[in-house]
């Protein structure tokens, strides 16, 4: 009997070493709002326990809503740890102190946007925004690809965007941002190859988070004053009018987001690229269809100062399909 026990215990501790053991470290940055903290959230709710999350944030004193949403995973599947991409030391001490400095799924995900003509803009407000979208990135990679590479294993997994294939109107230092990611990662991924680690960029479109209200604050209270009247106007009347019913019409959630960061980090084969939103899909297409990259500036320049009435008309009719086939889903009746 007491053998039976013995070896009972000792089978239950095995599987338990062996669960911890295949247990994964992952480390996501930006968790205070939006995409990481539902990353976050869905990775420390994993039915089958597969992650051990540090969750990061730049500022602790934002740590509710994760927590919250955390509830009872909170301290176990997921711990909140401080870090700041635009700080060198806080990402060492970050690190240091993860049992064996293992990070085995690293999550690029904090950032930050920028709207309107550039005269407008200042060069500290666009180096702030490439500081923290590029080179948060960079420090990050200096500070854990080594382990990665001694260890051959890893996932590099960076939230990109679509800006980072496609240039859109008034969007140009935050699209140069995600480009410069997309060109590092681009010659990262081969190197990384050799190494048998895996990089994966995610592309959402439109998202419904902080970002779309901070981005759309600042427009609003932009200083027009440096930039000519029909630029001024453009932006006003144009792109600030619009950017509403993009998000609605186009947008996702940060859920819907995480859901599709999580199927990528457990795919056994996982992409180099993903593109999280299928509406949105048929703009980025336009740039791999015209070698010569005219046809997306085209078709853009179209929907924007000619067809304007039509596109608008296209977005309302896509928001209320979407709308009407989730009321059909929260009756428990599908749209067909
Ligand atoms: N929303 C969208 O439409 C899209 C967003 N993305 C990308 O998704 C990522 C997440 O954005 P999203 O969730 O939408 O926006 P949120 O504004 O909700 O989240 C951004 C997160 O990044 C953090 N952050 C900003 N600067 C730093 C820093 N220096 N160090 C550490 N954390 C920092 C913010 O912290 P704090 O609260 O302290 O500011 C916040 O936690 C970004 O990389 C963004 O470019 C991509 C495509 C579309
Ligand atoms: C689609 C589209 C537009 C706007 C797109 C927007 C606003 C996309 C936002 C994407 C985000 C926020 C990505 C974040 O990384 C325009 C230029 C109005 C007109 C042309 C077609």
């Amino acid at each position: 009997m007491l053998w039976l026990h013995f070896c009972c215990c000792s089978c239950e501790e095995l599987n338990r070493s062996v669960k911890r053991m295949a247990r994964r470290n992952v480390l996501i940055t930006g968790c205070s709002s939006g995409i990481g903290l539902a990353i976050a959230v869905k990775m420390a709710k994993d039915e089958q326990k597969r992650f051990k999350v540090f969750a990061t944030m730049r500022n602790l004193a934002k740590k509710k809503p994760l927590e919250e949403a955390a509830g009872h995973r909170l301290g176990k599947t997921l711990e909140i740890k401080q870090l700041d991409v635009c700080d060198e030391q806080s990402i060492k001490t970050c690190v240091n102190s993860i049992p064996d400095r293992r990070i085995d799924v690293l999550v690029s995900n904090a950032g930050m946007g920028l709207i309107g003509p550039i005269e407008c803009q200042s060069i500290e407000e666009m180096k702030t925004v490439m500081d923290t979208n590029f080179f948060g990135l960079v420090r990050l990679l200096k500070e854990i690809l080594p382990d990665m590479k001694r260890r051959k294993s890893g996932h590099i997994v960076i939230i990109s965007s679509v800006m980072g294939v496609q240039g859109i109107l008034f969007n140009d230092v935050y699209a140069a941002s995600k480009f410069a990611v997309e060109g590092f990662c681009e010659s990262l991924a081969i190197q990384a190859l050799k190494f048998k680690l895996q990089l994966s960029l995610i592309e959402p479109g439109p998202v419904v988070t902080e970002f779309e209200r901070k981005v759309f604050e600042d427009g609003m209270k932009m200083d027009l004053s440096a930039a000519d009247e029909e630029t001024a106007e453009m932006f006003t009347n144009i792109y600030l009018k619009n950017y509403k019913q993009i998000f609605q019409s186009l947008g996702q959630s940060a859920e819907d987001v995480a859901e599709h960061t999580v199927k990528i980090i457990l795919a056994e084969n996982p992409p180099f690229r993903h593109q999280t939103n299928t509406l949105y899909t048929p703009m980025t297409t336009l740039k791999y269809a015209d070698p010569n990259g005219d046809l997306p500036i085209d078709i853009f320049y179209k929907m924007v100062f000619q067809h304007d009435k039509i596109f608008s008309a296209s977005l309302n009719f896509i928001k209320l399909l979407r709308w009407r086939s989730r009321k059909s889903f929260d009756l428990g009746k599908p749209s067909q």
